[in-house]
C-alpha cells in the first residue's frame, strides 16, 4: 500500500501556483509532516491525495489505498450525544455489536487521553477535546490512509506533545499519516517533513527540478 505523488502542482482558478514539482511516496511505517506557511496549500494538499481536489498539474496514484480518513481543522459533532458515541457509532454502522464497539472505542479514546470524557455531551466538551475524540474517531475506524488537519492548534504544548507522539506511532501499525502542522512541536515528531515553502515557485526544491529539466 503507498501513494506516489508526481510532478504535482495546484492552483486554484484565478489564482497564483501554491506549489510545484512535488514528488514524494507516503508509506504505512512514517508519519509524514506537511508544513509551509499559512495559505501555502497544506489542507489543499490534503484534499489532493483524499481524491477530493483534482490537482492543476501531476499525478497522484493511490496503491492499495481505499479507505481515507480525514481529521479537519474544526470539530464537528451532534452537540447532545455523548463523546463515547461519536466513536462508537462508525462502529455500530460497519455491523459491530455495541459492547464491542465500546471496548474499541474506548481504547481508541485511551490513546489520547479522552476516556474520563466518555459520557459528556459534545456541546460539553472544550475545542482541544473535541478535535481529540475526532482523531479517535479516525483513528477506530481504521483506516488505510489518515489525513489530519491541524491537530494541535487548540491544545496545550503537553497534550499537543503527546497528541503529536501517537500520531508518529500510529503509521507504524500499518496506516499512511500525513499532517497538516504549523506546529514545530508537532513537526518534530514526526519521522518525515514535507515543507511546502520549498515547493513555492521559486522555493528550492522547485528551482532544483526546473535546473534538473
Ligand atoms: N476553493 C478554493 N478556491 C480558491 N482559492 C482557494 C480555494 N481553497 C483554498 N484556496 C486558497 O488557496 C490557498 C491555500 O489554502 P490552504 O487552505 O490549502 O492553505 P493552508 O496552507 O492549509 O493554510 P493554513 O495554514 O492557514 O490553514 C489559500 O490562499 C486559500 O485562500
Amino acid at each position: 500500500m503507498r501513494v506516489v505523488v508526481e510532478g504535482l502542482a495546484h492552483r486554484f482558478p484565478g489564482t497564483d501556483l501554491l506549489f510545484e514539482h512535488l514528488d514524494f511516496v507516503a508509506e504505512p511505517g512514517s508519519t509524514i509532516a506537511v508544513c509551509g506557511p499559512s495559505g501555502c496549500g497544506k489542507s489543499t494538499l490534503l484534499s489532493i491525495l483524499a481524491g477530493w481536489e483534482k490537482p492543476y498539474a501531476g499525478t497522484v496514484t493511490r496503491e492499495g489505498v481505499n479507505r481515507v480518513g480525514w481529521v479537519f481543522q474544526n470539530p464537528y459533532g451532534v452537540a447532545e450525544r455523548t463523546a463515547l458515541d461519536h466513536v462508537v457509532f462508525p462502529l455500530l454502522a460497519k455491523g459491530m455489536r455495541r459492547k464491542e464497539a465500546e471496548l474499541k472505542a474506548l481504547e481508541a479514546m485511551g490513546l489520547f487521553d479522552l476516556e474520563y470524557a466518555a459520557d459528556r455531551r459534545f456541546s460539553d466538551l472544550s475545542g482541544g477535546e473535541a478535535q481529540r475524540l475526532m482523531l479517535a474517531r479516525a483513528v477506530c475506524s481504521k483506516p488505510d490512509m489518515l489525513l489530519v488537519d491541524e491537530p494541535t492548534a487548540q491544545l496545550d504544548t503537553r497534550t499537543a506533545h503527546s497528541v503529536s507522539h501517537v500520531l508518529n506511532n500510529l503509521s507504524g501499525q500499518g496506516m499512511i499519516v500525513l499532517v497538516a502542522t504549523h506546529d514545530p512541536d508537532t513537526r518534530d515528531a514526526c519521522d518525515r517533513v514535507l515543507d511546502l515553502a520549498d515547493y513555492a515557485p521559486g522555493g528550492s526544491k522547485s528551482q532544483e527540478s526546473e535546473l534538473e529539466e
